[in-house]
Formats: structure tokens, sequence, C-alpha cells
């Protein structure tokens, strides 16, 4: 059996979706489930590009063991010194280094020629090369190069140190076929390409790059790229997900496996997707919602005679159960605990103890409890462990059709103070967030908001995502609560909290 290797870049491609700011905390949740999917490679980020994303990649260097750990830099010293800055400790660090090689970038975006970018691209694989012994190498744009240049590059970079070549639909321009015939090209004209593995980076602007990625596992790729959810830069990546689950599936025909604990598939899915804000559709291909729903009468009568009639990948395989462990008010610790294990759950002792107490007051308020719940409750736990500047202490909304909508909110900062003011609104939501706006003395400017709910029962939690301008910086933040007006405030202060922690960081100079 073949092994393809999965480079996932959820962390740093997947986070350049537009919107998408995880802080450090987050990353490393991520982090360590894609450890626990068992990717081979996980890109933590690029760590040139601001102080907080190097040292959430030292992080998680530092953290996660298993797999080799990578870091993004452009053909830029100080970039490729800050990838060994956040690296060094990692247990297998990777230099990724990209460089145009397309016309258009690099007369119109670089301004170089394309001897300037053979030689730069040389000189700065030799530089890494004198730290890193893994080292890959990225033609941006390669699917709109020209073949020759690409296989004379690559040759160069071959013998100054690379051991990965990558060779980006960085615009996902290219068909199935083409990209196939791109990687077969290389394989007969560049001469020392069996001392390097090959690697292929998909974007779905056309809505192919999972098949473009299928595609270049049959012309020999060792290793495909991609993201959790497909999420990433414009259109997204292509979906890690989907190419491992297609593989196994149809592991008759390709003869190929990722290594990867599929089982977990659909956990990493949602914790990405709770983690980003970045909601799945339902229709989705292995981790949307309706992916194992069965709605007409001829596919239910199908399914109920052989399930396999109508459902060519099993629940169970992407880990998806009919859970017999219910939790609810009765529950006690021990069934909590083993839950938040089967979940995946990071805590320490005190973590528990408080992610406990919030559980059994939900379920005061809510029958069932399920694993989005827990997980939502988990998240939102995490996201204010970092002391936040201000907390909902209570709030008060008048609501009518022929009134106007009044709120009164109070808030407790850091130092214990609390603030109480009032405003009216059109709507709830706008109310809150006058009101909130009036303590702080300060406009907020309300960018993005997106409101979603656990699970589908009527006392299903609400979580609310925001992104806000403020005070020159923009952050988004979460909320979770059985009430969405509640949520909406949380998720207000919780994007004011994380701007309020960046300035800080910025004012001493940290990250
Ligand atoms: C295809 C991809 O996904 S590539 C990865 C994209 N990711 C990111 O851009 C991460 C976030 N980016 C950033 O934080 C910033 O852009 C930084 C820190 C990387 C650079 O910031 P700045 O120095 O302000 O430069 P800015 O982003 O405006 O422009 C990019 C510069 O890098 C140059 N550049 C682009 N790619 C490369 C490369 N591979 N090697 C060398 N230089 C490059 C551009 O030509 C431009 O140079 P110029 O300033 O001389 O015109
Ligand atoms: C940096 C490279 C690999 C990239 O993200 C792209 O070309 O899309």
């Amino acid at each position: 059996m073949r092994k393809i290797e999965i480079f996932d870049t959820t962390l740093r491609d997947g986070e350049q979706s537009a919107g998408v700011n995880l802080h450090t905390h987050e990353k490393l949740e991520i982090a360590y489930q894609l450890a626990r999917y068992g990717v081979t490679v996980m890109e933590a980020g690029y760590p040139a590009s601001s102080p907080g994303d190097f040292d959430a990649v030292s992080q998680i260097a530092r953290a996660v063991r298993g797999c080799t750990i990578a870091g993004l830099a452009r053909h830029v010293q100080g970039d490729i010194d800050a990838v060994w800055g956040a690296l060094q400790h990692a247990e297998a660090p990777r230099l990724h280094l990209f460089i145009a090689t397309s016309p258009i970038h690099m007369r119109d975006k670089l301004r170089m020629t394309p001897d300037q970018v053979f030689e730069t691209a040389v000189a700065m694989v030799k530089y890494g090369a004198r730290k890193f012994p893994d080292i890959e190498w990225s033609a941006e744009d390669a699917t709109r190069s020209d073949w020759d240049f690409l296989a004379k590059i690559v040759t160069a970079v071959i013998d100054a140190g690379a051991t990965v070549i990558n060779l980006p639909d960085t615009v996902g321009y290219t068909t199935p076929h083409e990209y196939g015939s791109l990687f077969r090209y290389m394989l007969d004209h560049v001469p020392n390409i069996h001392k390097a593995k090959l690697s292929a980076h998909c974007h779905d602007d056309l809505g192919m790059a999972v098949a473009n990625s299928i595609a270049a596992i049959e012309a020999g790729v060792h290793q495909v790229e991609g993201t959790i959810n497909g999420i990433g830069e414009r259109a997204g990546n292509a979906s890690i997900e989907e190419i491992a689950v297609a593989l196994a599936i149809r592991r008759d025909f390709y003869q190929a496996e990722t290594g990867l604990d599929l089982t977990q598939t659909v956990r990493t899915s949602r914790l990405v997707s709770k983690l980003t804000g970045m909601v799945v559709p339902p229709n989705k291909a292995v981790v949307g919602a309706n992916a194992f729903a069965h709605e007409s009468g001829i596919h239910q009568d199908g399914v109920l005679k052989n399930v396999l009639t109508y459902e060519i990948i099993r629940p169970e395989m992407v880990g998806l159960s009919s859970n017999a462990l219910v939790l609810g008010k009765h529950s006690g610790r021990h069934a909590f605990r083993g839950k938040c294990e089967e979940l995946g759950l990071h805590l320490t002792d005190d973590e528990f103890n408080q992610l406990f107490q919030n559980f059994k007051l939900l379920t005061e308020k809510k029958k069932e409890v399920t694993d989005d719940d827990i997980l939502a409750l988990a998240l939102e736990a995490s996201a204010n462990s970092g002391r936040p500047h201000y907390e909902l202490a209570s709030m008060h909304v008048s609501y009518g059709t022929h009134a106007i909508t009044t709120t009164t909110l109070a808030i407790q900062a850091a130092d214990g103070t609390v603030l109480q003011e009032a405003a009216t609104g059109n709507g709830s939501v706008e109310a809150i967030y006058r009101t909130i706006e009036r303590l702080l003395n300060h406009p907020v400017d309300l960018q993005d908001y997106r409101i979603q709910s656990t699970t589908s029962g009527k006392d299903s939690l609400a979580e609310v995502y925001v992104k806000v301008g403020y005070q020159g910086m923009v952050g988004s933040g979460r909320g979770v609560d059985n009430d969405v007006l509640a949520a909406s405030a949380k998720a207000f202060l919780d994007a004011i909290n994380r701007i309020a922690l960046k300035q800080e960081f910025k004012e001493v100079g940290v990250s």
C-alpha cells in the first residue's frame, strides 16, 4: 500500500481565510487535534508575519509531538531566521520556502526577472539548509508557470538542499488532467527528482481542489496539502478529510493510505469550525450535517433494506456514532470526564472542575447536553482563561413590537470595578452594542455578526461570532449562551478583550 503524506495547513493557509483570526490557545487546541488525527506535517503558521504568529508557532513546536512542524517563509533571510527561532525546539522542524515562478507573478508582483528568481531561490535554500535538514520549496503559482523553467529551477533547488518540492495551484486554475501531466513532466525532466518528495497544494477557485489533488496522487506525488473543512484564502484549499476519505473508500483503485485516524474526522472538523467561526455547509462532503442524512422515500426504503444501497461511507469511519451515553442532570464526574476525554479536550484539574460546574448549570436549563454543547462550553472557558479586561456582569433588555428597545447593561473591568449604562436601539442586539460602546466611551465598528445554534432543539445553545474594529485594530470574538442576546453581548466583549490584549502586547513589545 502506497503512503500519501498529509501536510495540513489549516493553521497557516486556513487562517488566511477572510475574517479568521485565531488566538494562540486556539491554534494550540487545533494543533493537538491535528496531531491526534495523525497528519504527517502541520504548517503551524508564518512566524515572520506577526509576533502573535511567532509565539503560536513556537508554542506548537514545543508542545506538539508525533509530526513534523513547518513554518512558512519568503525568500528573505529575516523570514527564514524567524522560522528557525520559532521551530528550533520542534521534534522535526521543516522550513517551508516559497517564491513565485509564473511570468505574471515574477514580473508584476516580485518585479524580478526569471534569472533573479532562480538565483534567489538557490541562495535562500542554501541559507536555510545551514539550519534545517528538511526544507520544502514551493513554486508559487506553479500551474501558470513555464514547465521548462520550473524543471530547471526545481533541479537547482534540490541540489541546493530542498527535500520536498511543492507545485502549488495557487489560484485554483488547473484541471485534474493538466495537473497530473505537470507532475509527470517533472518526474521525466528533473534529473535529481528522486532526491526529493513531490507535493501538491490546491485551491478551490474552480471547485476542483480535491479532484486536482487526487490527480496529483495518481501522477505520483508523495504528499498532498490541504486544510480541515477546506478553509483558506478565497474559495479555500483542498479539503483534507475529503481526500483522505476518498482514498480510503476507493482503496481498491488507488492502493494508497494516508495514515490518518479517520475516526477523528468529524471531531477535527467541528473543532476547526467552532474556533474559526467558518460554518460547515450542511451538504459538505464527509463532514456536512446532511452527509449521512437520507431524506427521500425511495432512498430511505433502500437504506432500510441495505444501508449500502445509498451510503458509500459508513458514519463510524469518520467518527460519527449514535452515542449511547447521554449526558444530563444526573450525570456524574466520571461520565463527564469520560466524555471530555472522548472529545479530545486537554484540561487541567481546575479547568475540568470549572467545566463540570458549567455543565451542571447547563443541565438545569437543558434536558440533554450534546457533544457540541460541551465543546462550546469548553472553548468558551479556554477563550476566557486569559483574565479578560471586561466581563458581562448583568444585562436587562426591554423589547416590544411597538416599544423602543432599551438595554441596561453592566460590565466588570479587570480591576473589579462594575460599570453600568443604558441605551436604545432599533433592535435588541443594536441596543446592547450601543450600551457597550457607551460603557467603553469609544465607538466600536461591528463588521460581521453571525449566529448559529449548537443543536437543533429549542433548548440549543446559541453561538455568536462577531468581527469588530476598535481603537484602530480589528478583532473577532465568540460568545456562547442559552440566550442569543447574552451570547451576542459576550461575543462583542470577547472581541474587545482580544483587541485589548493585542494592544497590551504591542505596548510592551511582545507577542
Ligand atoms: C500564496 C500564499 O499563500 S503566500 C503566503 C501569504 N501569507 C501572508 O501574506 C501572511 C501575512 N503577511 C504578512 O504579514 C505580511 O505580508 C509580511 C509580514 C509577510 C510582509 O509584510 P510587508 O513587508 O509589509 O510587505 P507586503 O506584504 O506589503 O508586500 C510583500 C513584499 O514581499 C515580497 N514577496 C512576496 N513573496 C515573496 C517571496 N516569496 N520571496 C521574497 N519576497 C517576496 C513582495 O514582492 C513585496 O515586496 P516589496 O515590499 O519589495 O514590494
Ligand atoms: C505558499 C504556497 C504553498 C501557497 O500557499 C500557495 O501557493 O497557495
